[in-house]
């Protein structure tokens, strides 16, 4: 169980804080983090020890139904946040910067990193892009808001990437990665993500780092792994990334749930006696 200095006035479990995922990166261990957008679903994954939840963007995708992540804002990324807060006891929760709310200015970055914060009660917020938001970055930290720095594919820029593609294929590409991963950490960066980067430039980035790296289609050799549960539980089951491993099939469950409570209902047989007054 996490110490905290607080955790006599407490009935629950330490919340995880910076230095505990700082120390598990020390001590050669691991941590999971899932996307998480509601309050039911954050309870059962902080119960069952997911030692970090992320208010992901992807939220646009698997709740509102969209192709992009590049229609959601603050708002909708603040109704979320503050649900998976009310539902979370120890987990350290963390959430997204929308597209459009960071980009402009280090001023930009700094309002919408306070107001993420001040108004959901998320431990950390996370930005997408490399060393040309090593100012953003900085500010936010000066200003007490932890980063988490995200960088490899950012789904963000998929106009300007060029599609869904995996980043740092070049020969050179662990030397860039490398660099300017410590130009983030160097910045204040509290953890670094990387999407759709090959499993060994992954690997060389979280071993030349002092801060813990999370992974997602990114090897096995970063600090930590982030999936976003809709895809890796089964309640997606449209098409999902080929680095999804499928560890449950929640919407087969909810589509035999669905079908013999109709059922029930068409043969009157719900509600019986036990359910009715
Ligand atoms: N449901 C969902 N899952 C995600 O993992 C996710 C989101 N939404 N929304 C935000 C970003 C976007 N992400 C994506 C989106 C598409 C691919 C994709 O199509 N990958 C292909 C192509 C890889 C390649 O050609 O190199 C794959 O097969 O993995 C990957 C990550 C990850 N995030
Ligand atoms: C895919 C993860 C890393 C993310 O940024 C999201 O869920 O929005
Ligand atoms: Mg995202």
């Amino acid at each position: 169980m996490v110490d905290s200095p607080y955790s006599v006035l407490k009935k629950t479990p330490a919340r995880y804080r910076t230095v505990h995922f700082q120390q598990m990166k020390e001590a050669g261990g691991k941590f999971a983090m899932l996307t998480c957008y509601d309050a039911l679903t954050a309870a059962i994954f902080d119960e069952a020890g997911i030692e970090t939840l992320l208010i992901g963007d992807s939220l646009g995708n698997v709740v509102q139904g969209q192709s992009s992540t590049l229609g959601v804002t603050m708002e909708d990324m603040i109704t979320f946040s503050k649900a998976v807060v009310a539902g979370t006891d120890r987990a350290f929760v963390v959430a997204d910067l929308p597209f459009g709310s960071y980009e402009a200015s280090v001023e930009q970055a700094v309002a919408s990193g306070i107001r993420l914060v001040k108004e959901t009660g998320i431990s950390a917020i996370k930005m997408e892009g490399g060393v040309e938001y090593a100012p953003h970055i900085q500010a936010l930290t000066a200003a007490g808001v932890a980063v988490i720095a995200h960088t490899g594919f950012t789904p963000q820029s998929e106009h300007v990437l060029g599609g869904f593609r995996v980043q740092g294929r070049e020969d050179d590409a662990t030397q860039r990665m490398v660099q300017e991963a410590q130009v983030l950490q160097e910045a204040g960066a509290t953890m670094l993500l990387m999407e759709m980067v090959p499993a060994e430039v992954a690997a060389a980035v979280d071993q030349a780092l002092t801060i813990p790296t999370i992974g997602i289609g990114a090897g096995s050799g970063t600090t930590g792994q982030v999936l976003v549960w809709q895809d890796a539980f089964g309640l997606n089951r449209g098409r999902v990334p080929s680095f999804v491993k499928r560890f449950a099939e929640v919407g087969d469950a909810l589509s035999d749930a669905a079908k013999q409570y109709r059922e029930e209902v068409l043969k009157a047989e719900f509600p019986d006696d036990e359910h009715s007054f």
